[in-house]
């Protein structure tokens, strides 16, 4: 059995690792580990979020016996259609190798945009938005964006399945 370290307690998270391993056919033992993104708690940028990803993939790791440390980090990013949603998705392994991969992404309305760019974070604007509580935790801003169609942890499930593609071809040519 695969023994994985997911860098969060968030369950949204733990969830989406737990399926990515499911749908891979790998038997694994997850395990959630709180430890510091190393980017601001809101990451304003792909750059940003992807290594405040990387970060906790590597820094979990380390927290235990793991084969794999795996980091989710959700962020914005500014384009010419607006600020869009991002998350990005890491996988540490014990040979020191670190890949990542992307979730879907989407534009944020107008008035949840302006107040992110005023520096407030998404998680507390996207609950008073949709008239929620805790919604990271649960369906995301993705889901209550594309109306339950896609939630937070089918997002960053595929992200990890991605991520995870090189260890997976390396592990096939062995
Ligand atoms: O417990 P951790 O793992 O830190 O989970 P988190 O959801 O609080 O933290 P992230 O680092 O993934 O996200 C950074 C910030 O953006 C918010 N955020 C990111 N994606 C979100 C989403 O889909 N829905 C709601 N809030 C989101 C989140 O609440 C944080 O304020």
């Amino acid at each position: 059995m695969v023994q994985i370290a997911i860098g969060s307690k968030n369950p949204a998270k733990i969830q989406a690792v737990t399926t990515a391993f499911d749908l891979m056919d790998i038997d694994a033992r997850v395990e959630g580990v709180d430890v510091p993104s190393g980017v601001s708690a809101q990451p304003m940028s792909n750059e940003e979020t992807m290594q405040g990803a990387v970060n906790r993939a590597k820094r979990t790791l380390l927290a235990g016996e793991f084969d794999y440390g795996i980091g989710l980090e959700g962020g914005v990013q500014e384009t010419s259609y607006g600020l869009m949603l991002c998350n990005w998705a890491a996988v540490a392994d014990r040979d020191g190798l670190v890949s990542v991969g992307a979730g879907v992404q989407i534009m944020l309305p107008d008035a949840v945009a302006e107040e992110i760019r005023g520096g407030r974070e998404l998680g507390e604007v996207i609950d008073e938005w949709a008239g929620g509580h805790d919604i990271s935790k649960g369906e995301g801003t993705i889901g209550i964006l594309t109306q339950g169609q896609i939630n937070r942890s089918q997002m960053f499930r595929d992200a990890i399945i991605c991520a995870f593609a090189p260890s997976m071809r390396s592990k096939k040519t062995e």
